[in-house]
């Protein structure tokens, strides 16, 4: 008989986890970077001094009537266990642990009048996680198994942070780099964004992928500008430069950049709806986050969508729970690695310390585990809290 689900709980951890941006002082991942915030200059020499991990980690855990547990981690923290715990368990709770569409479709349609989009599609994304990895241990298989096998050996990484020097040595295709100067820091910013650009290109040579991590902050005109600047200096992408509701900025850009320099976006977007103003948008790769845009369920339709539009899906962070996915797309070739270490000088697991047997690629490859669910268990050293308790 199929095993039903007994239990949904929601947990909160503060410090690293799946909030990688919740790190301490002195990470390269917080040392001024653009964002939209940086129009105010005291917001602009760090992003949590806007808040930008104000929510924290949210780690969901199921269990079934045979005892199996499966769980998921993303952001969203105390806010997003509230939704799970008082609003998004009554579709959990008493389902089969196959029945994933119907709660999916319950989730959603019952948060319509609140969500749709961030904070709740994160508390949605995080159940769906953990519901895959739940279904994954009972049947004893990893979750690429369940979403229809792998079409690839292996998975090719580039990383993301602030030394793609290093990231060459260390065996990845290419680097991404954090754009530290906004429009409103001018000619001076733009000439020290080229520079910073210009001396990566002679550290890691012709042939080496860079990037630049735009994360919101630009306009149209700015981005142009900056696209066709670095176009010489064989920029690869630029990635997430407009705010996300702007979708006709990102067609208007799309005409006016270079056609060498790709233009990259989605992390902070979520659901097909959204994903399809996206796409018809001209952008060159969608970025979709797993945790936040919906989960595996809502993925497989955003990247079913990105297919027929020709267009790659290379997801945003997320660890395992991207790999699982892009070990199954034939669409999505290679996948991003975040380099978590303060100095981004070493490889180490993205959402360290909060779980156990998370993969890491080595010399920039990684052959995705073959543990039931999504191969990973919760580190019983990191303390959880449950804000919401229900009895
Ligand atoms: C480096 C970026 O600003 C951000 O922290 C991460 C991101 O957007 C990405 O990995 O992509
Ligand atoms: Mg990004």
């Amino acid at each position: 008989m199929t095993p039903t689900i007994t239990s949904v709980r929601a947990y909160t951890v503060s410090g690293g986890g799946a909030d990688y941006h919740d790190q301490g002082t002195g990470h390269w991942i917080d040392d001024h970077i653009a964002t939209p915030m940086s129009i105010y200059p005291e917001y602009r020499k760090s992003r949590q001094s806007f808040g930008l991990n104000v929510l924290g980690t949210l780690v969901v855990v199921l269990e079934a009537s045979d005892g199996t547990t499966g769980f998921a981690v993303t952001t969203g923290g105390e806010p997003a266990a509230f939704i799970v715990e008082n609003h998004l368990s009554r579709f959990v709770e008493g389902a089969a642990v196959t029945n994933i569409e119907r709660i999916w479709d319950q989730m959603y349609r019952s948060t319509l009048f609140y969500g749709r989009r961030g904070l709740v599609l994160n508390a949605i994304s995080g159940v769906d996680l953990a519901l895959y990895d739940l279904l994954g241990k009972v049947r004893g298989e990893p979750v690429y198994a369940t979403l229809g096998g792998t079409v690839r050996d292996e998975l090719t990484f580039y990383a993301t942070g602030a030394r793609p020097d290093v990231a060459k040595s260390l065996g990845f295709v290419g680097g991404k780099m954090p754009l530290h100067h906004g429009p409103a820091e001018g000619q001076q910013g733009m000439a020290a964004n080229l520079d910073l650009l210009g001396r990566m290109r002679d550290a890691t040579g012709d042939d080496f992928w860079l990037m630049y991590d735009c994360w919101m902050s630009l306009d149209v005109d700015y981005a142009t500008r900056l696209a066709h600047a670095a176009a010489e200096l064989g920029l690869k992408w630029i990635e997430e430069p407009l705010p996300p509701d702007d979708y006709w900025g990102h067609a208007e850009l799309r005409r006016r950049m270079p056609s060498t320099v790709l233009l990259t976006s989605g992390e902070h977007e979520a659901t097909r709806w959204g994903f399809r103003q996206l796409l018809e948008t001209g952008v060159d790769i969608i970025q979709p986050d797993v945790g936040w845009c919906g989960g595996l369920t809502e993925l497989l339709k955003i990247s079913a969508l990105a297919d027929a539009h020709g267009t790659p899906v290379v997801p945003h962070g997320s660890s395992v729970y991207s790999y699982h996915f892009v070990v199954t797309r034939p669409g999505s070739q290679f996948t991003e690695f975040l380099m978590m270490a303060p100095d981004a000088g070493e490889v180490v697991p993205m959402f360290s310390p909060l779980l156990l047997g998370e993969p890491v690629p080595e010399s920039g490859r990684l052959t995705v585990p073959d543990r039931p669910g999504f191969g990973v268990e919760l580190n019983p050293d990191v303390p959880l809290h449950r804000p919401y308790t229900r009895t």
